[in-house]
């Protein structure tokens, strides 16, 4: 799709590509690189407050890229920044360039909807509407233009197949999405992201509010999500990362300095034998 044209609502509907039938299996194993997301000299500011310093990552499609560091290094302010939600912060400022299958997101001709149709976002905090289980997942499809019953109950049932939900809600769709547990929330979230079949899944700390049976539960299913969806995580839990991603990028920033990437790798490189002696060191637990 053509990252500069308005979605339709056929793109959504249509039957190629992303959707899986039954439950979502382990998708093909990420082996053979290719730039889906190309960031170049990025540098972002908030203010006078200079968040990112000329980073520059490439993040490979099919594959889960595990954004790690200590806090205030920039993690967020990246992941913001590649589906554009830092349009929304008033004194934000970015440099650089950001290719999405190779389109520029801040051109003028750029579609921010388009962008975000194919660039999904999962917070830290499971961010259900209050309202039922159905309309949280037929909103988004409402709003890309998917207006016939049929297809928005299609493709609910199968979003929340994917993410192991279906069993689970499927006769109470119409009760509201805030009387499930928090790791069902998340997982309605994920699940609200994929009905607008994305290309890509932002995760900022997908699991840090969750209590560890149900963190489990949805680490289980960004593994299973890896292939047919290009993640990047950022997260705090250096074993999740180590488990769940195939590349590792490690930002750090020195007191009162803006935040840089120090190395990116394989995740086993970055783990076992990493370059920068920083990241050795807060592999290691002595700093950050
Ligand atoms: N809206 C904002 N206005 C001003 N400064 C901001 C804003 N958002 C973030 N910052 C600052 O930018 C820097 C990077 O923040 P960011 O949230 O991206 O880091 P992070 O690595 O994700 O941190 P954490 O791991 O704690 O979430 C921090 O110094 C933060 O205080």
């Amino acid at each position: 799709m053509n990252p500069n044209k308005p979605v339709t609502a056929q793109a959504i509907s249509s039957k190629e590509g992303g959707f899986t039938l039954g439950p979502l299996q382990m998708g093909p194993a990420c082996c053979d690189p290719e730039p889906v997301i190309e960031v170049e000299n990025l540098s972002l500011r908030y203010g006078d407050k200079t968040a990112l310093d000329k980073v520059t990552l490439d993040i490979y499609r099919g594959c889960i890229t595990a954004l790690i560091g200590p806090s205030g290094c920039g993690k967020t302010s990246f992941l913001s920044a590649i589906n554009r939600l830092t349009d929304l912060i008033p004194n934000c400022v970015i440099g650089g360039h950001i290719r999405v299958d190779g389109q520029d997101i801040h051109t003028t001709e750029s579609n921010v909807q388009a962008l975000r149709q194919k660039v999904g976002m999962v917070f830290q905090k499971p961010t259900p509407f209050p309202l039922s289980i159905r309309r949280n997942l037929s909103l988004p499809l409402c709003e890309y233009g998917v207006t016939r019953r049929s297809e928005i109950d299609a493709i609910s049932e199968q979003v929340l197949r994917d993410v192991g939900l279906w069993d689970e809600v499927c006769d109470r769709l119409d009760t509201t999405a805030l009387a499930l547990s928090g790791g069902q929330q998340q997982r309605l979230c994920i699940a609200r992201a994929l009905t607008l079949r994305p290309k890509i899944l932002l995760m900022d700390e997908p699991c840090s509010a969750l209590d560890p049976m149900a963190s489990g539960v949805v680490e289980d299913l960004i593994s299973r999500l890896q292939g047919h969806y290009t993640i990047v995580i950022v997260t705090h839990n250096l074993a999740q990362a180590r488990r769940i991603a195939n590349y590792a990028a490690f930002f750090w920033v020195k007191e009162r300095a803006a935040g840089q990437l120090i190395e990116f790798g394989r995740c086993q490189h970055i783990f076992e034998s990493p370059t920068d002696p920083l990241t050795a060191a807060y592999i290691n637990g002595t700093r950050g």
